[in-house]
């Protein structure tokens, strides 16, 4: 059994990865760790782990836990508190995967400038792996820290990567419109996340400014610069999308992220200009490439993803249309922030790493109705 903590454990996404890891057939859980509610019954804090494997659980103080009992660590903690947890845990060397942005950059001068936030581990940052599961699997399966994604940027991600690979895209002014539920924010009191100001409304935030832009944007020029891309994202993966090394393109994102009022949920649509005329064929047959032999990419191109198909599950929708008007393709891309969003794209980065289906513990269908 592969022995887990998690730290952080409180927080919507520990949560939502106590709810995966105690059904998950090959991990035990060790110890779950909070900041404020150190010393209380999981239980009493979250009642609905009643009668479940970790009934009996009590959360732990960050100074009580003890790394050695551990196969991985799971860090769900807010950026710049976890770097420094992380760092200490690496040095006693356990694998780690850490959910939040803090070590998603090798360029930790780009994390600062996003961020605010100093960063004082560039080493470290440069060692970790990038957990995009479907693009990283060589590097994570050795890996022994995983900067697991953010939400928004797997949703626009798994859009737009396979688009890096097609001569015809202009990649100089994608633009992303992405709507998130109110768990994308945590379990932190605000008042624009109270019931009375988030429901039955709409609202945009740091229109072109949020710091996800820069982390979408790294990342996909991170593939396009082919040093890097073998470097971290596999020679394996070159020869297997017969990859464009002409490319000589930097991307650049647009990104604008609205709050609507569901409790779950990443919704993507995404602008890209082509500089020729394509097809539906020719799309569905590059996105086919990529995804056809994927569990959790339903690649939908003749219906529109909808939340509601994939709350609750591990799945991603994509969609997309071809618009020869404009010679423009729309892209739609829909998951789960907590789960390939977050916990459940974090338990996939854990099969990787410990040689198990990549499915395993992570199969169930979306919550419908
Ligand atoms: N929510 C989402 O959809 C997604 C979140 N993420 C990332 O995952 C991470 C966790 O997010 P989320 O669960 O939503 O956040 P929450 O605010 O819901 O939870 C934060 C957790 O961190 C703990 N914590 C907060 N401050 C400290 C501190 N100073 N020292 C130790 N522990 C602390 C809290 O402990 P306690 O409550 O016990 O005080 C709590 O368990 C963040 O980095 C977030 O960006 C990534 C993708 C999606
Ligand atoms: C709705 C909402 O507030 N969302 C958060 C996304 C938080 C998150 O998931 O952050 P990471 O992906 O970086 O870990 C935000 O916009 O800051």
């Amino acid at each position: 059994m592969i022995k887990a903590s998690i730290i952080g454990a409180t927080g919507y996404v520990g949560i939502e990865l106590i709810r995966l890891l105690q059904k998950h057939p090959r991990v035990e859980l060790n110890e779950l760790v909070s900041n404020s509610r150190a010393g209380s019954k999981l239980i009493d804090v979250y009642p609905q782990f009643r009668g479940s494997q970790v009934a009996d659980y009590y959360l732990k103080d960050l100074s009580e836990f003890e790394v050695k009992d551990n196969d991985i660590i799971f860090t769900a903690l807010p950026h710049g508190v976890s770097q420094n947890i992380v760092a200490e845990l690496f040095d006693q060397g356990v694998k780690i995967i850490d959910l939040s942005g803090d070590f998603r950059y090798h360029d930790t001068d780009l994390y600062t400038e996003w961020y605010g936030i100093e960063h004082n581990f560039s080493e470290l940052a440069c060692k970790a792996v990038y957990g995009l599961s479907e693009f990283n699997r060589s590097a994570i399966k050795k890996a022994s820290l995983v900067a697991n994604p953010g939400c928004y940027v797997t949703a626009s991600l798994l859009a737009l990567l396979p688009l890096v690979n097609f001569s015809k895209a202009d990649l100089s002014s994608i633009i992303i419109d992405a709507k998130s539920g109110v768990s994308g924010a945590g379990k932190s009191l605000k008042q624009d996340l109270l019931f009375t100001e988030s429901y039955n409304t709409m609202k945009a935030y740091s229109p072109g400014t949020h710091r996800h832009s820069s982390e979408i944007e790294y990342i996909l020029n991170r593939f396009l610069e082919q040093s890097y891309f073998q470097s971290e994202f596999g020679s394996e993966f070159l020869a297997l999308h017969n990859f464009n090394s002409a490319n000589n393109q930097k991307a650049t994102v647009l990104f604008t992220p609205h709050l609507v009022p569901v409790k779950r949920g990443i919704f993507a649509t995404i602008y890209l200009k082509l500089n020729a005329e394509s097809s539906k064929e020719e799309l569905t047959e590059l996105y086919n490439s990529f995804y056809e032999t994927e569990k959790f990419i339903q690649l939908i191109p003749d219906s529109l993803p909808e939340l509601k198909y994939v709350a609750g599950s591990n799945y991603v929708q994509l969609g997309f249309r071809y618009n020869k008007r404009t010679d423009q393709v729309i892209i739609l891309s829909a998951l789960d922030n907590m789960l390939k969003g977050a916990a459940g794209q974090a338990v996939q980065n854990m099969n990787i790493m410990f040689n198990l289906a990549e499915e395993t513990g992570l199969e169930a269908t979306a919550l419908f109705p």
